[in-house]
């Protein structure tokens, strides 16, 4: 693999709301074009930040900081070969369909053949039609009448059907079944090695992920506690009580690791005054609030 940045990001910090803790402190990631990098990091960790921003979703105003892909600001020039699917990229295509508007062939109950050709599927007939055959989706389908794992296939065919240098993917997998979740992160692989296309994923489900990705990376309140390093890890210890070389390999049990070290670290921070979370122990309602609770407690 060669190893030109075809992400680059340098100082990057962010905050939602400036009155705020920063969502992301002084990120800096360079990642190599051709490179499949799995970001790790318990919830609220940026992940999604940092894909938005790269994205152009999110404008990055701190002094000094560099977001570039290709060499391109994603700010300021267009980039056409930057394909990123999100969480609320189903939101949008819902409020599309149930709206009826943006789109003369979407008129409320709009079918899958139609919804395809109007984002351009005529044109990529191929790789449409091998998508409709992996994410198994039938043209025929009413957009208002499929299940939430059927119009999550569809729109993942919508998404993935023009080519992509860069494909920024934000748990884009829950609500598939595991035959399509596998043979689509198959796809991806396959896909991403022949044309030497980049993909940066977060995502919470490591089940048939370990011969995915080329890079692993673990964030933790907005920063990398380990920059993308190259995976398999050799440079990682092995979980405790494996010895065996193919558990090497196996994600699951290295994020499971990060995410309980995070969850230590926390407990540090709130030890020494951090806001803590879970459970308030010690800490009884105010009488009056108890009070008020009882008398307005729906669920009896
Ligand atoms: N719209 C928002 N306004 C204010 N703060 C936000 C907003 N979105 C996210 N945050 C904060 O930014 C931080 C990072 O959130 P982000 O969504 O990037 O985390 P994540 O790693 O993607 O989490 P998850 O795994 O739950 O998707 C969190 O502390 C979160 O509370």
């Amino acid at each position: 693999m060669a190893s030109v940045s075809e992400i680059l990001v340098q100082n990057l910090t962010y905050h939602h709301d400036p009155s705020a803790p920063a969502s992301l402190s002084d990120i800096n990631i360079d990642l190599p074009k051709g490179s499949r990098t799995i970001l790790i990091g318990a919830n609220g960790a940026g992940k999604s930040t940092l894909l938005q921003i790269l994205a152009g979703k999110r404008l990055v105003t701190s002094e000094g900081a560099q977001i570039l892909i290709q060499g391109r600001d994603v700010f300021r020039q267009s980039l056409p070969g930057v394909t990123y699917l999100g969480t609320e990229w189903k939101v949008l295509t819902e409020a599309i369909v149930a709206s009826g508007a943006m789109n003369p062939v979407v008129r409320g109950d709009i079918v899958v053949e139609h919804l395809l050709n109007s984002v351009g599927g005529y044109r990529h007939k191929e790789r449409r039609d091998y998508l409709l055959d992996i994410l198994d989706v039938d043209l025929d389908w009413h957009m208002h009448a499929i299940s939430d794992g059927e119009r999550r296939r569809v729109q993942l065919c919508m998404g993935l059907m023009q080519p992509w240098d860069v494909l920024l993917l934000d748990e884009v997998t829950v609500d598939l079944d595991v035959q399509v979740r596998d043979d689509l992160l198959s796809f991806l692989k396959e896909d991403g090695e022949c044309r030497s296309a980049t993909i940066l994923y977060a995502t919470h489900i490591f089940d048939g992920l370990n011969e995915f990705p080329t890079h692993i990376a673990h964030m933790r309140f907005g920063s990398f506690v380990t920059n993308p390093i190259p995976w398999p890890a050799s440079t990682i210890d092995p979980p405790v009580g494996n010895n065996v070389g193919v558990l090497d390999r196996a994600l699951f049990p290295i994020a499971l690791r990060w995410l309980r070290e995070d969850r230590e670290y926390r407990r540090v921070l709130e030890s020494a005054g951090r806001r803590t979370r879970g459970a308030r122990r010690g800490q009884a309602l105010p009488s009056s609030s108890e009070e008020f609770y009882r008398k307005y407690d729906y669920s009896h």
